[in-house]
């Protein structure tokens, strides 16, 4: 079974109209988003690189970041993907030279329907993805935070909803997504408020789900190491086999965007696309104990 995320219809029937807003924003140059696979571990880097701009996203990047999600849902090996920035600081969000530019609503709602084709793509990938939080995350990176399944922050990492303090609300989907995360109280008061969120804030709220510790042997200013203690703790899921962890996102995708009826439906797909699998055999054969 396929279970990329082709298999669910995004914003609709939109490809002309994201075709022709790429060719638009690729006059907003500057910065790379870059991508590294690595077929034996399973899992993907994306590095968001424009530091002399906090890593923020020119409209090139937004349209680079759309082909990196359309290798990674061709990437039949994968089993997860990190995003990070680069130099130790995760995006300072939208580069407002490019925002700049789009300076009525209807230049507005365009780059917002771009990124969140991105988005939904990203969170609809049929691998785990991890964004790891050094720096700040601010405006569009906050958002971008929430496309992932987990965010992963270093102890003195902040994530601002900010957008407020710029008198605009959030656009590219990070408003929704982080009521689903918070709940709706709690995601107002983080909108409403429009402050930066420290690491323990973050972990008391459920809005990050690990934070990568200051142990002795680990320096977090090293983007390196903070890097491979990601990749370390994601060890302890992407260790499984591709073709179970990937059913198993994709049952969480049904479930996030289907109706209840159909999305018990397509866990039955899914459970008999693994059922008596190599994982499934294997398993039986060891006769595993859980203890
Ligand atoms: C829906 C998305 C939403 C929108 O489009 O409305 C957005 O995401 S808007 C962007 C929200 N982000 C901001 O407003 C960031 C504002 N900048 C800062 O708060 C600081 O610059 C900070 C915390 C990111 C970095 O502080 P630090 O002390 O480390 O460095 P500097 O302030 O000296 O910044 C270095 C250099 O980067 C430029 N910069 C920072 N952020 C952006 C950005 N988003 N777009 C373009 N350029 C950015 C900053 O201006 C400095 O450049 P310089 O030429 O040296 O002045």
């Amino acid at each position: 079974m396929n279970n990329g995320s082709k298999k669910l219809k995004i914003n609709g029937n939109c490809e002309p109209l994201i075709d022709n807003i790429r060719r638009e924003y690729s006059d907003y140059k500057g910065g790379t988003v870059e991508l590294t696979t690595d077929d034996t571990t399973g899992i993907a880097n994306i590095c968001i690189n424009a530091f002399e701009r906090r890593n923020a996203l020119s409209g090139t990047m937004m349209s680079q970041l759309a082909d990196i999600i359309t290798q990674l849902e061709q990437w039949e090996q994968g089993k997860a993907v990190i995003i990070y920035g680069a130099n130790g600081f995760f995006s300072s969000g939208g580069d407002l030279n490019t925002v700049r530019n789009i300076d009525n609503s209807e230049g507005g709602r365009r780059m917002a329907v771009l990124m969140h084709n991105n988005f939904t793509r990203l969170q609809a990938l049929p691998l785990l993805s991890v964004a790891l939080v050094e720096g700040k995350a601010l405006g569009g990176g906050a958002e971008l935070t929430t496309a992932c399944d987990f965010r992963v922050m270093t102890p003195d990492a902040e994530i601002g909803f900010v957008h407020i303090k710029l008198g605009v609300s959030t656009g590219w989907g990070g408003g929704c997504r982080l009521v689903q995360i918070l709940g709706p109280c709690k995601a107002l008061d983080v909108m409403m408020s429009g402050r930066l969120i420290g690491a323990n804030e973050a972990l008391n709220l459920g809005l990050v789900q690990h934070v990568i510790s200051d142990t002795s042997t680990t320096d977090t200013t090293d983007s390196n190491t903070v890097l491979s203690k990601c990749h370390e703790w994601l060890n302890h899921y992407t260790r499984h086999n591709a073709q179970t962890l990937r059913a198993i996102k994709g049952i969480v995708n049904a479930a996030r965007w289907l109706p209840l009826e159909e999305a018990l439906n397509k866990e039955v797909e899914y459970f008999a696309s693994v059922w008596g699998g190599p994982a499934h055999q294997k398993a039986l054969a060891n006769n595993i104990k859980h203890k």
